[in-house]
């Protein structure tokens, strides 16, 4: 994680042309829904690491359920109920689970590509008022840094190249397809609204163009 990351770094790191990532192990992932395979990469550049998670067999060239997840230390492991995320990752997961087959790639892009700390500094800025998007312009990012060459290098030692993909947000599809990765169906990943991330999903869909 980059506590360090200044605005113009962010930019930069956010229009790279080529994402680098070296393989470094697999292991079993035990879970309470089943026994997935957990995959670990590096940026040699940087040393940030990224995992992804599959059951069964990816690489026989049929579309492969997958999802597309962003760190999200708040939701997926802090409870919050900011936003979507930790349920979306669950669910995910499951839904994995119940086909026997699909893929999990998790990108260490915190905050949208800002960082923890950013994030929480944008979350300061929305408990005054802002929202999502008005708190990232207002600390000097775009309201989504997060760049999906990342999983580029993930996809080909897979030898995965077509999806069915979880996800809500369009700009995930038209990356992929940008990528050369087709994407035959888009699985909406519709989690339940509560008092706390009422705002961010309105927003989300207002201003970022996701799909609910
Ligand atoms: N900067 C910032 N990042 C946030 C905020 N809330 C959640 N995030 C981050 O947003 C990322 C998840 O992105 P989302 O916009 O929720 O969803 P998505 O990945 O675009 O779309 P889906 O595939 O439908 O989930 C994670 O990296 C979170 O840490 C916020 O208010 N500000
Ligand atoms: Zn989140």
């Amino acid at each position: 994680m980059n506590t360090s990351l200044t605005p113009n770094a962010a930019v930069e790191a956010a229009v790279s042309s080529e994402v680098e990532l070296d393989y470094a192990a697999s292991c079993e992932l035990p879970t309470p829904w089943a026994t997935f395979r957990l995959h670990a990469f590096v940026e040699p550049g940087t040393g940030k690491e990224h995992v992804a998670i599959t059951l069964g067999d990816v690489t026989d060239g049929e579309p492969v359920l997958s999802r597309i997840h962003s760190e999200c230390l708040t939701g997926d492991g802090l409870f919050s109920l900011r936003c979507d995320c930790g349920p979306q990752l669950e669910a995910a997961l499951k839904r994995i689970a119940e086909e026997g087959r699909g893929a999990l790639f998790y990108l260490r892009q915190e905050g949208r590509g800002i960082g923890l700390v950013n994030k929480i500094r944008a979350y300061q800025l929305q408990d005054a008022g802002a929202d999502t998007v008005e708190a990232n312009e207002a600390l000097g990012f775009k309201p989504d840094q997060r760049n999906y060459k990342l999983c580029q290098p993930m996809l080909r030692h897979l030898k995965i190249s077509t999806l069915r993909l979880m996800t809500n947000n369009p700009r995930k599809i038209k990356a992929m397809e940008q990528l050369g990765v087709k994407v035959v169906e888009r699985v909406p990943l519709v989690i339940t609204r509560n008092p706390f991330n009422e705002r961010y999903l309105t927003t989300k869909a207002a201003k970022l163009g996701h799909l609910f």
